[in-house]
């Protein structure tokens, strides 16, 4: 299959690339896609030496399967022109998720809504994040209300994200200064900013706001009622979730454990007399979503749950879940 990996050089297309060769995807022709600025550069993958090319619809059009991991504008432009060439497209960016002719996919929650689709929308990191482990906890008890905050790494804000807390927190250690921000609206290093992507009307920022909109169109419950403070933190990689439920029905922090024990995509972690909780530094790497800290929550009586996940937003986030929709899509099997 000649897939095609678009903005090859940044946070999620270095991972997409490396999950298309550890899932073993049946690539026959890779060829990745960057701005002009990355043209004519070699990157090292699992396939090889590969050359970025500057992206334009003349190459992309020969595709059978196009990974888009740019900007909400770049898939506005490109995204559906794709799909009307015949390429199956899977786009990484918010651009198109709450559109009603594009599915919003994870597939272990809404994998039936690909269907003959050629043109799938990969959610919001957090948003994967979350849903993998709510939907069993969903079909298992119910579900009334979601209150969630995050913790999230540095590497959401893509490629520069991770140089500006590394540099500025070696500029804060090694050169005695204090930290500054360009990525980040503040400095980020020895710091937490409860402010990612732009506020709204409402006082929510967007990426609270996206947790909610997504959530609901992924789970099929429209009315869902969900609230997230969404939080920068400086570590490098993996969104941390509190999550907080009311379920419709009784839940025991038992019974949610026997649950998530055997969700797909979820790893359970909940051992706290071994001092087994999800943490970045467990998280980072792994497919799975990691869920621990179960525990009953009596201020929404025998219906409360608290518990605490973590995710490589690169992988489950992003590339995992973006391959995962390809695998399930309808392509041209190589001969
Ligand atoms: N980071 C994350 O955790 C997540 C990100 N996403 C989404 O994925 C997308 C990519 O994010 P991320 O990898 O973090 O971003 P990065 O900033 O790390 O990478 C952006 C990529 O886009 C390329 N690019 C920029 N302009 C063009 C262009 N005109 N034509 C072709 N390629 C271009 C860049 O190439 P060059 O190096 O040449 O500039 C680079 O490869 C975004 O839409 C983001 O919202 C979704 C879920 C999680
Ligand atoms: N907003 C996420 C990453 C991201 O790119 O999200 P989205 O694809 O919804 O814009 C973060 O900063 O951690």
């Amino acid at each position: 299959m000649r897939v095609g990996v678009i903005g090859a050089t940044g946070a999620v297309g270095k991972e997409l690339v490396d999950v298309l060769a550890r899932r073993r995807f049946p690539v026959t022709q890779l060829s990745l896609f960057a701005s002009a600025r990355s043209a004519g550069t070699t990157q090292k993958t699992p396939f090889g030496d590969v050359t970025i090319e500057e992206f334009s619809m003349e190459r992309a059009r020969k595709l059978d399967l196009a990974l888009l991991a740019v900007s909400g504008d770049f898939a506005k432009a490109h995204a559906r022109a794709l799909a009307a060439e015949g390429v199956a497209v899977v786009d990484n960016s918010s651009a198109l998720r709450l559109e009603a002719d594009v599915p919003l996919v994870v597939p272990e929650v809404n994998g039936h809504a690909i269907g003959a689709h050629r043109l799938i929308a990969n959610p919001n990191c957090t948003t994967a994040i979350l849903v993998v482990a709510l939907e069993p906890l969903r079909q298992a008890f119910g579900l009334k209300r979601v209150i969630v905050s995050t913790y999230q790494a540095a590497s959401g804000a893509g490629a520069e994200g991770m140089v500006e807390l590394e540099r500025e927190t070696r500029r804060v250690l090694v050169e005695g200064q204090p930290a500054q921000a360009e990525v980040f609206a503040h400095p980020l290093a020895f710091n937490v900013i409860p402010h990612i992507d732009t506020f709204q009307a409402n006082g929510y920022t967007r990426e609270e706001m996206k947790v909610a909109w997504e959530s609901r169109k992924i789970m099929g419950m429209p009315e869902l009622l969900i609230s997230c403070t969404a939080v920068r933190i400086p570590t490098m990689r993996v969104h941390a979730e509190a999550v907080t439920i009311e379920t419709e029905r009784p839940v025991t922090p038992e019974a949610a454990r026997a649950v998530l024990a055997k969700a797909p995509g979820v790893r359970l972690m909940d051992d706290v007399g071994a001092k087994l909780y999800p943490m970045p530094l467990t998280a980072t790497g792994a497919d799975d979503v990691e869920a621990g800290r179960i525990r009953a929550n009596d201020v929404f009586g025998n219906c409360g749950l608290d518990l605490f996940l973590c995710g490589d937003q690169l992988l489950k986030g992003a590339a995992l879940n973006a391959v995962q929709i390809a695998e399930q899509m309808k392509l041209p099997v190589p001969a």
